[in-house]
C-alpha cells in the first residue's frame, strides 16, 4: 500500500458527480493475462515533456493505440490490438461514451509517476470524458481543485478497476500518480479517449 496523501476529512471534497469508480470491471485473471500481454508486446517508449519550461524525460513509459490524435505527433499511433479493441467496446457499452484511442502508461516501479496535470484536449477546445482502466500494482490517484489546492482527494486504483471521468473533471481538477517510497511492482493504466466528436 502507498501512503495516503490526504486524510479522511478530505472526503467532503470528492466531486462525486464527476467521477465513478468501478472496482473489478475486469476479473483479476483477465487483468493478469492483459498485463503479461501488454508488457511483452507493446513498443513502450519514454517520451519528453515540458515541465516548468524545462524539457524532461517522462518518468514512465507510454504508447498510443487507435486513431491518430492531435498531440503534435509525439506519440506514434499503433493499430488496435484485438484485446484493447474488445475492452474499448465493453467500456463503450458500459459508459455510453464513444472512444477512438487509448493511451497506455507503464509504471515500472515506485519511481515512475505522472506529475500534477489536467488532461489536454484530444479534440482541440473540447473537454471530453475519459475512461481509465488499471491493471497490476495498485497506486493512489490524487486529485485536487485547480484553483483551491486545499480541495483534494485520493482514490486507490485497484487491479482491474475502471475510473470514469466526466469532462468537467479536466476543467476544474488536476490529478497525478505520485512516486512511492514503498516497493511497487509494474502497473499499466489505459486511458480510453475521444479523438473525434462522435
Ligand atoms: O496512470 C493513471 O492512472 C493516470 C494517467 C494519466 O493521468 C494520463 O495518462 O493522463
Ligand atoms: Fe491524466
Amino acid at each position: 500500500m502507498q501512503q495516503k496523501l490526504f486524510d479522511d476529512t478530505d472526503q467532503f471534497d470528492l466531486p462525486l458527480d464527476l467521477l465513478s469508480y468501478i472496482p473489478g470491471f475486469i476479473s483479476p485473471e483477465e487483468g493478469n493475462d492483459l498485463l503479461r500481454l501488454l508488457l511483452q508486446t507493446v513498443p513502450w517508449q519514454q517520451h519528453k515533456e515540458i515541465m516548468y519550461d524545462r524539457e524532461v524525460v517522462t518518468p514512465r513509459l507510454s504508447a498510443w493505440y487507435g486513431d491518430t490524435r492531435n498531440d503534435g505527433g509525439k506519440t506514434q499511433a499503433q493499430q488496435w490490438l484485438p484485446e484493447l479493441y474488445n475492452l474499448k467496446e465493453r467500456i463503450e457499452r458500459f459508459s455510453g461514451e464513444r472512444f477512438q484511442g487509448v493511451l497506455l502508461n507503464y509504471y515500472r516501479d515506485g519511481n515512475d509517476s505522472v506529475a500534477w496535470h489536467a488532461d489536454r484536449d484530444t479534440i482541440p477546445g473540447v473537454k471530453t470524458a475519459i475512461a481509465s482502466l488499471s491493471i497490476g500494482q495498485e497506486r493512489l490517484f490524487d486529485f485536487r481543485h485547480q484553483k483551491d489546492h486545499s480541495k483534494k482527494h485520493a482514490i486507490l486504483l485497484q487491479h482491474g478497476s475502471l475510473l470514469l471521468m466526466q469532462p468537467d473533471l479536466q476543467k476544474e481538477w488536476e490529478h497525478r500518480i505520485a512516486k512511492s517510497t514503498f516497493p511497487m511492482r509494474a502497473r499499466i493504466n489505459m486511458t480510453f479517449r475521444k479523438v473525434m466528436d462522435q
